[in-house]
């Protein structure tokens, strides 16, 4: 069965003040694919990962043209709840970011944000997502000690399971093994690869091993544009753009 769109950038344009970091950007996400959004440094990947889910309206002189499609909401319409929009579309960071709290606080943290108040459900819903994020046999016995004691391949595992706590439907990611070693960045796309199975993952990468183990599909970016998208296999093995292809090959970027 054809999966269905879950969001839909639709002739998004994205503005620093006067500069402009992406043009009509026309991409969409199927639910439980992982898309890996690649290019060189500094053509508006990040920018465009935190436009789907109004992370960057914290930036006072941005500016954003066009849509974005949550299902078939718009994101970016004026009756948007922003709080409640972030419960769906989670956000994991390049670097792992655990709160100065208990690994249990730290999960717990957006159940309570959100006014969940009952003990065995808070309880529960921590298990589960350190289960979900492949941490709870190393830590379901130090629950109460706090983050900063773990690894940073732990730590940024626990930053996933803090996301999944909140149940989103899709989940974005920055970069989120680049600070890790190769052990631990295993770990991460083992855990992108169970992930996909309940929910829609937008990874950016510049490690092209991983966008190529990792994803189903693929966007080029290149100075704000999308040069080409497709599947990864075809991305990686038959790319249409020149561009394309001698990016993949590591002759520029
Ligand atoms: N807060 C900001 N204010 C002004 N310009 C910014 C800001 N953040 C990013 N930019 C500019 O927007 C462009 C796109 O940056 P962005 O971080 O999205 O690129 P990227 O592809 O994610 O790069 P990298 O791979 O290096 O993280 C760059 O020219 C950058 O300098």
């Amino acid at each position: 069965m054809e999966k269905k769109w879950k969001m839909q950038a639709r002739g998004l344009s994205f503005y620093y003040g006067n500069f402009q970091a992406l043009y009509d950007i026309e991409l969409g996400f199927r639910e439980r694919d992982v898309t890996a959004l690649i290019g060189p440094s500094g053509c508006g990947k990040s920018t465009f990962l935190r436009c789907l889910n109004r992370m960057n309206d914290l930036i006072p002189i941005s500016r954003v043209k066009g849509e974005v499609l949550l299902g078939d909401e718009n994101i970016y319409a004026p009756s948007v709840d922003v709080v409640r929009l972030r419960r769906r579309i989670g956000m994991v960071f390049q670097k792992p970011n655990p709160f100065p709290k208990s690994i249990f606080e730290n999960v717990a943290y957006g159940l309570r944000v959100n006014g969940v108040r009952d003990k065995n459900m808070i309880a529960g819903q921590v298990e589960k997502s350190l289960r979900q994020a492949a941490l709870w046999e190393e830590v379901k016995d130090r629950l109460q000690e706090s983050a900063l004691g773990m690894s940073g391949g732990q730590q940024q595992r626990l930053c996933i399971a803090r996301a999944l706590a909140v149940e989103p439907e899709v989940l974005l990611m920055d970069e989120p093994a680049s600070a890790l070693d190769p052990l631990a960045t295993q770990k991460i796309e083992e855990l992108i690869h169970e992930l996909k199975k309940v929910y829609s993952i937008i990874i950016v990468t510049h490690n092209m091993q991983q966008a190529a183990r990792v994803s189903d599909v693929t966007a080029f970016f290149y100075m704000g544009h999308i040069i080409e998208t497709g599947d990864t296999d075809t991305i990686f093995t038959n790319p249409k753009n020149k561009q394309t292809e001698e990016y993949i090959t590591g002759r520029f970027g």
